[in-house]
């Protein structure tokens, strides 16, 4: 018998997520069945989506979130004992995967892709579902061209950070805010033409004077005033990928922000949100493409590590409080 822990989130957030939301629980894994695999969990993820579906389930749940583990014990013949696998199964240090399971969003099971000697944490990171997300995001909703300036927030985040990259692979103009010093002198290390401390700057101005022939693309991972403020700097015809609104993830009444109507009218723009679980069976073709940057080094995926079972909660604040840069995961 293999004892295991898991975090059970007992409460829906108010606020900031406390300590006393979660409690770890502690209990034997049954036997193995047909079709399912024993997991030893080496990488667990914290993401800002935790965080968004929190009110959409109710309480208790078991914490879910991508983690990379490696198989101790095998009733399925397509993973044997050895191989690593990448699951939506959470924040636990053990657990029973049923490989046929087809219910969560999120996807199934699958093999960890053949990394070729980069960490294993980029399956939770830069070559799994953050890393699909700047790839399609971007790609298919932006449509970027070269020449053209692109502008992304959140931009020393997991996402965000390859979305940068990936714009400047294209041949892009990029402009990236993010909230602190060190992340902006980072974001510009890597190749962002322009970083901006969104909560140091004017940021109209700050953008103006970046940007003197306005915006054509914008990746939108936090929402709210800045986004307006971004939005009505546009071109003729821009595209605006909504991925993420995280600036009112932890507000229980949405906050007020400039209108965007006129902007989206007279320069005709198209706004468009995504989830990339659209995409979940074109995922190989992100990650051969990642892996292939990141081997050529023309993709520089950062990771925020945090070590212990333990400390995956204060992991998860940490990184809604912006402590993180780049991708933030735990190690178990
Ligand atoms: N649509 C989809 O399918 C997906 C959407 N997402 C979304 O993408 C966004 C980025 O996610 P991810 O890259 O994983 O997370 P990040 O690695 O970017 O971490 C979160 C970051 O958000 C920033 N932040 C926190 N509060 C605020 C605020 N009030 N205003 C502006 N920025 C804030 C912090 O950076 P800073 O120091 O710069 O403030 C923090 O580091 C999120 O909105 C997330 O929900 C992610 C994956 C899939
Ligand atoms: C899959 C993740 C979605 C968001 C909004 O973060």
């Amino acid at each position: 018998m293999v004892k295991a822990r898991k975090y059970v989130v007992k409460n829906t957030f108010k606020g900031l997520p406390k300590r006393e939301d979660y409690e770890i629980v502690e209990y034997e894994l049954p036997a193995l069945k047909n079709g399912e695999i024993l997991v030893k969990v080496e990488w667990v993820s914290v993401d800002p989506y935790l965080r968004a579906y929190n009110a959409r389930y109710p309480t208790p749940y078991d914490q879910f979130s991508y983690q990379v583990g490696l198989v101790e014990d095998s009733k399925d013949p397509r993973f044997p004992v050895g191989t690593r696998v990448v699951s939506h199964k959470g924040w636990c240090d053990y657990c029973i995967i049923d490989t046929n399971d087809t219910k969560s969003d999120a996807g199934k099971v699958y093999k960890l892709p053949n990394l070729k000697g980069l960490s294993n944490s980029l399956g939770v990171g830069a070559v799994g579902m953050p890393g699909a997300t700047a790839y399609f995001g971007f790609l298919e909703i932006c449509k970027p061209k070269a020449g053209e300036t692109v502008v992304v927030t959140g931009a020393a985040g997991a996402v965000g950070s390859l979305v940068g990259q990936i714009a400047k692979i294209k041949g892009c103009k990029v402009i990236g805010f993010a909230g602190s010093d060190d992340k902006v002198k980072w974001l510009e290390e890597i190749g962002f033409d322009k970083a901006i401390n969104y909560k140091t700057a004017d940021v109209a101005a700050a953008l103006k004077a970046a940007a003197p022939k306005g915006v054509d693309c914008y990746f939108d991972n936090v929402g709210g005033e800045i986004s307006s403020t971004i939005i009505n700097q546009m071109n003729d015809n821009g595209r605006v990928s909504v991925c993420g609104a995280i600036s009112s993830y932890n507000d229980a009444n949405l906050p007020k922000a400039p209108i965007l109507q006129p902007s989206i009218v007279f320069h005709q723009l198209k706004i468009e949100g995504f989830l990339v679980w659209r995409w979940l069976d074109r995922q190989p073709e992100a990650f051969a493409e990642l892996i292939k940057w990141i081997h050529s080094g023309q993709l520089k995926p950062r990771e925020h590590i945090t070590e212990g079972f333990e400390n995956i909660f204060d992991a998860f604040v940490g990184m809604l409080n912006g402590e993180n840069t780049g991708k933030a995961v735990v190690k178990l």
